[in-house]
């Protein structure tokens, strides 16, 4: 075999998602308006059984990145394999090893739960039999069971949910795509969720790739995670690695208004202190091991006459990380999220990828 052979060979086996230097422009309509680069060329690899989550902002590109991998948005530079098959020349190949589960629900509110799913498997070619076999189980998988028969327009948000997933897993796919899977589901319906997308990725070893920009669905759930922002992926590693970047605790003082200036100053004096900034009455800074600096503040504070009204010390959350990277808050981005600039009419929020639909 010739090195050039072999070496493709191993991109295809090794990875269930290779991409290089993925991009998307889009021309907004309008005489004026600038082209918006959604996607501003990433490079993602994902092994199989891994469950990675792409975490960012409203607007940061995940859904674009997604549509791309997913053969619905032609990428306007880079390349890609998806699930051995390449993106550009084989999209076809992609739809058949991969499930996708847009935004929204994905289903006809006058067609029943059994419908759906058979409508579902026949599109995939599946036969009657082994879709009914195949919708029996994902039923059962995804507590789905008994509602066979009911309008979908009837179900709950979380059962709407489940049946999107069952609907993009009944031709068995190694890869499933999930777009911000609990957007709208109450914490309950939330975490229900999340067990079954664990559920379905330990017991079937299927590879999952999301996008969410809920900090703690991206910590519970995912084994590593993409940090995006303005189209880049600016961070990658495992919950606990990232959250390790961000140097210290934070620690949070309750003090009176008056003793704000002596506190920060007493601050600033303990060594390994940063980032200390005083508002609403609390003074905050960043410590590495809080527990083991905090007593002697606690001194100096006493020392100096500063009665403290609260304390509060928390280990660095995703949150920290992106505040760290980026120098605003998950929250704050989304406040400054930019609005889309040509809506597609709200269609790609039902559109589901078949092995038929044409590229
Ligand atoms: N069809 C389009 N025409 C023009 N701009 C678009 C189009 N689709 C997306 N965009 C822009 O591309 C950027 C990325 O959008 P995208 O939907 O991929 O972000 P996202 O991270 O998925 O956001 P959200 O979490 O809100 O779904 C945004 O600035 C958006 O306005």
């Amino acid at each position: 075999m010739n090195p050039p052979a072999r070496a493709q060979k191993e991109s295809v086996t090794d990875f269930m998602i290779r991409a290089k230097g993925l991009a998307r422009r889009f021309h907004a309509p309008g005489r004026r308006s600038a082209p918006v680069d959604a996607v501003a060329g990433v490079d993602i690899t994902v092994e199989p059984g891994e469950l990675v989550g792409f975490l960012g902002p409203n607007g940061a590109g995940k859904t674009t990145t997604l549509r791309m991998l997913t053969t619905l948005l032609r990428p306007t530079a880079g390349e890609a394999t998806v699930g051995g098959c390449d993106l550009l020349k084989d999209p076809r190949g992609v739809r058949r090893k991969i499930g996708y589960v847009a935004q929204g629900f994905g289903t006809s509110p006058e067609s029943t739960v059994a419908e759906e799913l058979h409508m579902q498997g026949r599109l995939y070619g599946l036969s009657a039999s082994a879709t009914r076999l195949r919708a029996a189980w994902l039923a059962e998988e995804l507590e789905l069971a008994g509602l066979e028969r009911r309008l979908t327009g009837t179900l709950s948000g979380g059962q709407r949910r489940r049946l999107d997933i069952a609907m993009g897993l009944i031709h068995t796919p190694g890869l499933l795509f999930l777009d911000e899977p609990t957007t709208g589901l109450d914490p309950q319906g939330r975490a229900n969720l999340w067990n079954h997308i664990r559920q379905l990725h330990a017991e079937n070893g299927m590879t999952v790739f999301l996008t969410t920009h809920y900090l703690d669905e991206a910590d519970a759930l995912c084994d590593r995670i993409l940090v995006m922002d303005h189209g880049r992926i600016i961070a990658e590693g495992t919950p606990d690695s990232l959250k390790a970047q961000v140097s210290g605790d934070g620690v949070a003082i309750g003090v009176a208004p008056c003793d704000i200036e002596t506190t920060m100053e007493i601050v600033g004096r303990i060594p390994g202190a940063q980032d200390a900034s005083a508002s609403a009455g609390l003074v905050r800074f960043r410590i590495p091991r809080a527990h083991t600096a905090l007593p002697e503040l606690l001194r100096a504070l006493d020392a100096a006459e500063v009665s403290t009204t609260s304390l509060h010390v928390n280990r660095p959350n995703l949150d920290d990380v992106f505040l760290s990277l980026t120098g605003r808050t998950l929250r704050d981005a989304e406040k400054g999220e930019s609005v889309r600039a040509s809506d597609s009419g709200g269609a790609e929020k039902r559109e589901k990828v078949t092995a038929d639909v044409p590229a």
